[in-house]
């Protein structure tokens, strides 16, 4: 079980990408349900399955649950369904009407009660009958009068769908949950949440403040598969009792890879924006190459970006602006980028959210010495293809020796008014640091390792490739995609792997499509979202667009259909694409021929990578997540303290 926790955004983005390798929400639902019944069945009978003990008292034991219409009640369904099974009989109390409650997977859950004897169902409509039902139940619900038969008030009004404040029925079964806390034989356990907490507050104000008289003060929480970090907060407490945190059989992948979920969270374009406000981009390439800087200029239009100014040395000018009326293009000085061009480029950096240099630059010493200017003048960079040079690994470390100062002046504006691109950004005051994606595939990652003098930068196993990207990114303070046949991101924090895209990626352009769209989406997003979404989104072009050209795949192919990847994501039936025809194969003869266009030579497996036999995606997919299960070792056990009760919930109910 992991140990650190999580936020709702990213339980959510778990839970979708959960539903993207195959799992379906409704079997989500029943081993959320089960956990559930399995909590209040421990506390029924606390000696166990062996010793349930049914006396005259446990006989009158009730389970009441208060279900919302969403998939939190769904929950409670199946909860009740499985303590049937078991002879315990439930009550559901649903707050509204079945035909409005939301989800399919709630209303199959809910269909399945019906016949069963041991639920009791009822559908409450308004406040004052949810007021007359409990006076009418009072036998049951109410008072001490029940002996010692107990009473579990199960809390499945709201989960992590809540914003607040909670009000009309919903409110009112909270304050009935209050007033029977005072009940020694009542026991309240909340489903997933407190009912009445949000989970990620967006407006701070008093409606949104947490008072005990709107949300659900629980004996104990169940939660699914990861602690969250909001029943951590410190005032979380007194709402969430003892926090249980079952697994629920996310599937591995889900949790390792980059997937649908996680553009979920991605920045999402406010009603009022105007021009620019979501995102600048510019793209500083082409020289030696035209089609590279247009390639990635288009790719960040195409994943969301307002603006893409693209600044190319005069060779390339008339290819790239004749490309796309889309891009803005700026003419540089010279045929090659160059010194002469940094006043120009510092003021456009400043004008920018974000940069992405290197695209089809060339390797000239005259540009990397450039470049190595220019990259500490920018609040977000990302570095791909010619930029990867030492002499630029350099420099990032040496940004990252600098010390981080307070963010209390406009940088941007500072910049411009001074235009000294000499001095770098960090050493004036009050400014922020550079934030640093670099983009290598095997080959420009051997580089690095080189220069940082890694043991084993000559040969390394597969196995250790993981850590050597953690170390990287900690050593250089960086966030690294590592293109592949499995791309690896990481922030020297966390690693996270993407499965998406396919062999016939390996043609020329597709490294400066991927660049582009994590340029796009950086102008707004961290650097580890947008590095691995970026990944995520432009294998899943590249995969739809396969199934379109097959072998014929152009890096053109892979932009056109960025915006279908973003518009299938967003919906709730995304699952992996599958080659069903199976014909379209290549082999990496094929992709060693083809023709590399007019564009730098990056590509999706790197110059090292070669691939060796012919393949199928999603067979392919399958190879690539056993490889990373066999990769990933069992954390220590060693550190861990041994429980203080083999089993806790026992612990907690023994009154
Ligand atoms: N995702 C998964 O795969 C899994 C999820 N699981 C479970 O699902 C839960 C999340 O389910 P969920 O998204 O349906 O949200 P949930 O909190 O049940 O419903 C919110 C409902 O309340 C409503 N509503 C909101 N605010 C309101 C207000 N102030 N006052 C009044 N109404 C308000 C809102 O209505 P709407 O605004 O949409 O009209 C919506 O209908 C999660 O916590 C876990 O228990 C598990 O099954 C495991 C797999
Ligand atoms: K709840």
């Amino acid at each position: 079980m992991k140990t650190e926790a999580i936020s709702a955004s990213e339980m959510k983005a778990i839970d979708k990408n959960a539903v993207y390798f195959g799992m379906s929400p409704l079997q989500l639902m029943e081993n959320a349900g089960a956990c559930v019944s399995d909590v209040i069945f421990n506390y029924l009978n606390p000696g166990g399955r062996s010793q349930i003990l049914k006396t005259a008292d446990s006989a009158n034991d009730w389970v009441i649950f208060f279900a919302g219409l969403g998939n939190n009640g769904g929950d409670t369904f199946v909860a009740a369904r499985h303590l049937s099974g078991q002879d315990i009989r439930s009550m559901i109390i649903l707050l509204g009407e079945k035909a409005h409650i939301k989800t399919e997977e709630s209303q199959k859950n809910y269909a399945l009660l019906e016949h069963d004897k041991n639920v009791s169902l009822f559908e409450i409509r308004s406040e004052s009958e949810l007021e007359n039902f409990f006076l009418e139940n009072e036998k049951i619900i109410g008072s001490d009068s029940c002996g010692n038969s107990r009473i579990v008030l199960v809390d499945g009004i709201f989960g992590t769908g809540f914003l607040g404040p909670a009000k009309g029925l919903e409110k009112k079964a909270i304050d009935l949950i209050h007033s029977q806390k005072k009940n020694k034989n009542v026991f309240v356990l909340s489903v997933d949440i407190p009912s009445g907490l949000e989970p990620e507050p967006k407006i701070k104000s008093a409606r949104h403040s947490r008072s005990k008289d709107s949300i659900v003060v629980a004996d104990a929480t169940v939660t699914f598969h990861q602690m969250k970090t909001f029943l951590q907060a410190k005032d979380a407490a007194v709402y969430t009792g003892k926090i249980f945190v079952k697994p629920i059989g996310i599937p591995f992948a889900a949790d390792v890879c980059f997937g649908p979920g996680n553009l979920e969270n991605l920045y999402v374009r406010d009603k009022k924006s105007h021009k620019g406000d979501s995102g600048k981009v510019l793209i500083i390439g082409g020289g030696p190459y035209t089609g590279a800087p247009a390639l990635a200029g288009m790719a960040a239009l195409k994943a969301g970006a307002d603006i893409v100014t693209v600044a190319v040395p005069k060779p390339a000018f008339e290819a790239v602006a004749a490309f796309s009326p889309n891009l803005i293009v700026k003419k540089l000085s010279a045929d090659i980028l160059c010194d002469a061009d940094l006043p120009v480029l510092s003021v456009l950096i400043a004008a920018h959210d974000a940069v992405v240099i290197g695209p089809g630059l060339g390797a000239d010493p005259k540009t990397i010495s450039t470049v190595s200017k220019i990259i500490p003048l920018c609040k977000k960079v990302i570095a791909d293809a010619d930029a990867l040079q030492p002499e630029i690994f350099e420099i990032i470390q040496k940004l990252k020796l600098q010390t981080k100062l307070p963010k209390n002046k406009d940088p941007a504006k500072e910049e411009s008014e001074e235009s000294k691109p000499e001095k770098t950004r960090t050493e004036k005051a009050g400014m922020e640091k550079t934030e640093i994606i670099l983009t290598p595939h095997r080959g420009e990652f051997l580089r690095i390792l080189k220069y940082l003098k890694f043991p084993k930068a000559e040969k390394f196993e597969e196995s250790d490739l993981e850590e050597l990207v953690l170390d990287v990114c900690r050593r250089l303070d960086v966030t690294l995609l590592l293109k592949g046949p499995t791309d690896l991101i990481s922030d020297g924090k966390r690693i996270r792997r993407n499965l998406t895209g396919n062999p016939a990626m390996s043609v020329g352009g597709t490294g400066d499509v991927l660049s582009g769209i994590a340029g796009g989406l950086f102008t707004k997003n961290s650097a580890f979202e947008s590095a691995g979404c970026a990944a995520f989104v432009c294998g899943c072009a590249g995969d739809q667009a396969f199934l379109k050209a097959g072998n014929s795949l152009l890096a053109t192919d892979v932009i056109l259909e960025i915006p279908d990847v973003f518009i299938q994501a967003s919906g709730s039936d995304f699952q992996q694409k599958k080659n069903e025809s199976g014909k379209n194969k290549r082999t990496s003869k094929q992709n060693t021929d083809s023709s590399k266009q007019n564009t730098d030579s990056d590509s999706k497996d790197g110059t090292e990578n070669e691939i060796s036999e012919e393949s199928e995606m999603d067979e392919d997919r399958q190879e690539k997540l056993m490889e990373i299960m066999k990769r990933i070792k069992p954390k220590s056990q060693k550190s861990k303290i041994p429980p203080k009760h083999p089993n806790p919930e026992k612990n907690l109910f023994m009154k």
